[in-house]
């Protein structure tokens, strides 16, 4: 098995090796989209870094690729994006939503917790109140 960051700018990025045939090559995307030579804040949950900015999630963009890129890009994007897009619209649409016992953004526990897909480790408490 190797491990590979494809970005050019990245320190443990493999010039010149050999891969031998059959090995199973697992590009390392979750790295690539924290990479600091990238991304300001790497860590950090900022979705407005999009706005404005010319990096996609098509596959276009190396140093973000959650659908993966090329020939096996993920067929069920455009799905996909429907899937999440929808729901959180209608949510923050229909509901006002607020943290519980006056918690403030920054006093989230953001831990992911690792497996196939990265979730959140501890659950994400909010109260909706119905938006009139
Ligand atoms: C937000 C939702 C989704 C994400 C983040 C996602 C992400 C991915 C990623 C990263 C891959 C691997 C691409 C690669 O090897 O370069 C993949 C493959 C794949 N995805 Fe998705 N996916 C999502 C939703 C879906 C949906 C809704 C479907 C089907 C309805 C789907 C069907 C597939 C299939 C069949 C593959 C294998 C493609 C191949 O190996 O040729 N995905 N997906």
């Amino acid at each position: 098995m190797l491990y590979l960051n494809v970005l050019p700018e990245t320190t443990n990025v493999v010039v010149g090796y050999d891969i031998p045939k059959k090995t199973k090559v697992m590009i390392n995307v979750w790295a690539m989209a924290r990479d600091p030579n990238y991304w300001t804040d790497a860590e950090m949950f900022i979705p407005e870094r999009f706005e404005g900015s010319s990096i996609d999630y098509k596959g276009n963009n190396f140093e973000y690729l959650p659908f993966g890129a090329g020939r096996r890009i993920c067929p069920g994007l455009a799905f996909g994006i429907a899937g999440i897009m929808l729901p959180v619209a209608l949510l923050i649409y229909h509901f006002n939503w607020e943290l519980p016992n006056q918690m403030k953004p920054k006093d989230l526990d953001m831990t992911e917790h690792y497996g196939l897909a990265i979730g959140r480790k501890s659950d994400l408490c909010l109260i909706p109140t119905v938006y009139a």
